[in-house]
């Protein structure tokens, strides 16, 4: 299918150095690469990463642990990261708007559709949205953690064809190659064959997501009807590869003929559960038919104490997990009620072969 809307996310490895340093190299190369493929028609939509490696660099400290400190750092490196960006796209002739988006913009309805707005209006007037995260602000407890999934997410709100994840190696491999030797890389990888892959967080000390992130969000692009391709910033003529087919070599992760709410997806990839419900029989049945909320009398177990309104992992007695969801009731509330524990609104299934009712047909 031919690519006419790409988002395109460039992570801090590929975007930085060991030491914090921008890398303008690759970022000419690659806003060179968004120009060429803007001039046969195709919408690009930018995220990147790279504040808080920069913001560090700057500030001449160590990387902090801390969130409120990496928070900070981040509130200075952005703007490092957007104004070195900026003088690359004005140098190609492009136009850039930065926005920044906090992960409760994908659980709520309005903020959600002031982003699409908003979005809409800067490729309405040719401009590049650049996206981040918006760091200083977000919540600690359910940051995404990284940019991969604000990037799927993203690619669902714009409705976009492909999601072109940039990092520092040429796609994912069966194992982590900084760590296994022999590792080797999957061409094609489905959302259902992930197990075959180990995929482990970031070793780089800059980078926070890692494959384990990239594979969440190439589960949450695919569940939204959108293409993945994962890929290393320094091949060659990457994003116009990546449009006229694919680059060689990367990981295509195709999508699947569904395309779910961004809040479901959310839901399922981008919130921290704070704790875990284990559900009787019956209750795993109700939920597998992709249409009851879960009710407090199917639950067996509570694990973890949180309050209304957080994440929980519902898993079944034999531990097999089974959805994500946003329970209405206190941890201590829930044992012994006849209410709803997590509204079917709420729910989302983790199988990704499921049936979804709430699913939206593509466009
Ligand atoms: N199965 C895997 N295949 C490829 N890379 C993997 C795998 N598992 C873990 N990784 C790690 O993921 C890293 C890329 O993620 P990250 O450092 O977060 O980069 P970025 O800044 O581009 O998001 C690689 O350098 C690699 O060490
Ligand atoms: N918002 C953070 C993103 C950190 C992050 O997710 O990094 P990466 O794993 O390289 O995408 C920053 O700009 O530093």
């Amino acid at each position: 299918m031919p690519v006419s809307r790409l988002v395109v996310k460039i992570g801090t490895t590929s975007l930085t150095t060991a030491d914090g340093e921008f890398r303008a190299g690759i970022a000419q190369a690659l806003v060179q690469g968004i120009g060429a493929v803007r001039r046969i028609g195709v919408e690009v939509v930018v995220v990147v990463s790279g504040a808080i490696a920069l913001g560090v660099r700057r500030l001449a400290v160590a990387r902090p642990a801390e969130t409120t400190r990496l928070q900070a750092m981040s509130a200075v490196g952005q703007i490092e990261l957007l104004g070195q960006l900026a003088l690359l796209f004005h140098a190609n002739e492009m136009e850039v708007g930065q926005i920044l988006l906090a992960p409760q913009d994908f659980g709520d309805r309005r903020q959600y559709l002031h982003a699409r707005a908003t979005l809409q209006e800067l490729l309405r007037l040719d401009v590049v949205p650049v996206i981040n995260e918006n760091d200083a602000v977000a919540n600690e407890e359910i940051r995404f953690g990284d940019n991969d999934r604000l990037a799927a997410l993203v690619a669902h709100l714009v409705h976009a064809d492909l999601l072109l994840l940039l990092t520092d190696l040429p796609g994912v491999y069966d194992a982590d190659p900084h760590r296994v030797s022999g590792a080797r890389l999957l061409e094609r990888l489905e959302v259902d064959e992930f197990e075959r892959v180990q995929a482990l967080g970031s070793i780089s000390g800059r980078g926070s997501g890692g494959m384990s992130s990239k594979l969440a969000a190439a589960s949450i692009a695919a569940r939204s009807g959108v293409d993945c391709l994962i890929a290393s910033a320094e091949t060659a003529s990457v994003i116009e590869h990546a449009v006229q087919g694919r680059p060689h070599p990367s990981t295509h992760i195709p999508a699947l003929g569904v395309r779910e709410s961004a809040r479901r997806l959310w839901i399922a990839y981008a919130t921290d559960p704070e704790g875990r419900l284990v559900v009787d029989d019956g209750a795993r049945r109700a939920l597998r038919s992709g249409t009851a909320s879960l009710l407090a009398v199917g639950v067996r177990e509570v694990l973890g104490r949180f309050m209304a309104g957080a994440s929980v992992e519902i898993v079944a007695a034999d531990g097999e997990i089974l959805a994500r969801g946003l329970c209405r009731l206190d941890s201590s509330a829930i044992l012994g009620s006849r209410a709803i524990a997590v509204h079917r609104d709420d729910l989302a299934l983790l199988n990704a072969a499921e049936v979804d009712d709430h699913a939206e047909p593509l466009r």
